[in-house]
């Protein structure tokens, strides 16, 4: 095959563009203990001449993908240098007129715009992106970088993705980049997110008891996140607790969402994660987060890709979480919700780890075999998450 070409990003230093320094890593953690052994995927060994190699490179994603839910991906394309970590620091410039006119609004289902809590966060969805009325305006002069930086995530990396994904199904190449993914802007019906979260206060640590972001599984088909020195981000063992994915420099951090565990049948494993503090040692640090949420199409029906010859033959899955309500919905005769409903409602629902009115059991809070749990009712799907 011929190789994938690489990511050719438009030049940072055109006349008009103001200058933006490069981003300076911050020290990684001294902390040995409590982080996740990933497998890592060298998305180049795609484009090997060797099928032996390709055979080998689809058997490890398998394995990845049922075990984890979460993997590494290296040699996708993008450097470190091309990937312009520091543009995030550009929202430093957002006027207050465009803080105010440009702030999210989840109630609509979507986390579209700006937000400020600790730190900020500008997502992008396709309003973003077609129309600079919804930009910062700071913002302006990157538009080239930025465009063609998440339009390569979707429309090589992540194809390149869904390819070896539909492999493992055993369904054709472009199977699920076609009939499962939304097109149609460099985030299709997904989002783009820049953030960057300043320290946390010690009376907000408390609230939240360390917590930034409860234990979910993503919405969509796939996430794709930029490894940070900074470790905040943690998934849910087998041994049923927490674990920080390790800092794998230039590597993305790729999360199988509820929409393929659903289409797979079980076979894809929508791994549970959580956003907490970092070890003692970085908790002064800035956290960088630039990560693309990439989604199927809205009237999707969640259901599996009977299809596949891997489920006709070993049918589906229905060891954990989200597949398995699925299944309990559709055998009591109703139809699931589709992939919009389903994300809107969570999104237009969604709790702060700070609510310490939801956030107490009795009220959204479980124990269950002595693990305290989320437990949530969403259109008839039973939602129960590792807070
Ligand atoms: O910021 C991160 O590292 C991950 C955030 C996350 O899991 C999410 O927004 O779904
Ligand atoms: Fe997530």
């Amino acid at each position: 095959m011929t190789a994938t070409p690489a990511f050719n990003p438009p030049a940072a230093d055109l006349p008009g563009k103001p200058y933006v320094r490069p981003w300076v890593p911050p020290p990684v953690t001294n902390e040995k203990h409590n982080f996740a052994d990933l497998h890592a995927i060298d998305l180049s060994l795609m484009d090997s001449s060797d099928p032996n190699v390709v055979a080998r490179l689809v058997d490890t994603v398998k394995q990845a993908i049922r075990d984890d839910g979460f993997l590494f991906l290296e040699n996708y394309g993008i450097s470190l240098e091309q990937a312009r970590l520091s543009l995030p620091y550009m929202y430093d410039n957002i006027s207050e007129e465009d803080k105010e006119r440009l702030l999210f609004h989840p109630d609509t289902g979507r986390w579209a715009g700006y937000k400020h809590p600790f730190g900020f966060k500008f997502n992008w969805y396709t309003r973003e992106w077609n129309n600079l009325q919804y930009v910062p305006t700071c913002l302006h002069p990157f538009m080239d970088e930025i465009t063609a930086f998440a339009d390569y995530l979707t429309g090589s990396v992540n194809r390149r993705l869904l390819c070896l994904f539909s492999r493992v199904l055993e369904l054709p190449d472009d199977y699920l980049w076609k009939h499962v993914q939304s097109h149609g802007s460099p985030s299709g019906e997904g989002y783009f997110r820049h953030a960057l979260f300043r320290p946390v206060k010690q009376e907000t640590v408390k609230q939240s008891q360390g917590l930034r972001m409860h234990g979910h599984t993503d919405f969509g088909t796939t996430t794709l996140l930029f490894s940070v020195p900074v470790s905040c981000l943690q998934i849910w063992g087998d041994d049923e607790t927490w674990h920080y994915v390790p800092y794998k420099p230039g590597a993305l951090v790729i999360n199988i969402g509820e929409t393929l565990e659903i289409v797979s049948g079980g076979h894809f494993k929508a791994t549970r994660h959580r956003v907490y503090k970092p070890p003692a040692d970085q908790a002064e640090l800035e956290r960088l987060s630039l990560v693309l949420f990439n989604s199927s199409l809205g009237d999707l029906q969640m259901t599996p890709a009977i299809e596949s010859p891997l489920i006709q033959r070993e049918g589906c899955v229905e060891y954990q979480g989200v597949y398995k309500e699925f299944k309990k919905v559709m055998d009591s005769g109703l139809s699931p919700p589709t992939n919009k409903e389903w994300r809107e409602i969570q999104i237009a629902n969604a709790t702060d780890p700070t609510d310490t009115v939801r956030n107490r059991i009795g009220a959204d809070q479980v124990l269950i075999g002595g693990k305290l749990m989320n437990q949530r009712d969403f259109m008839g799907v039973k939602v129960v998450l590792p807070v």
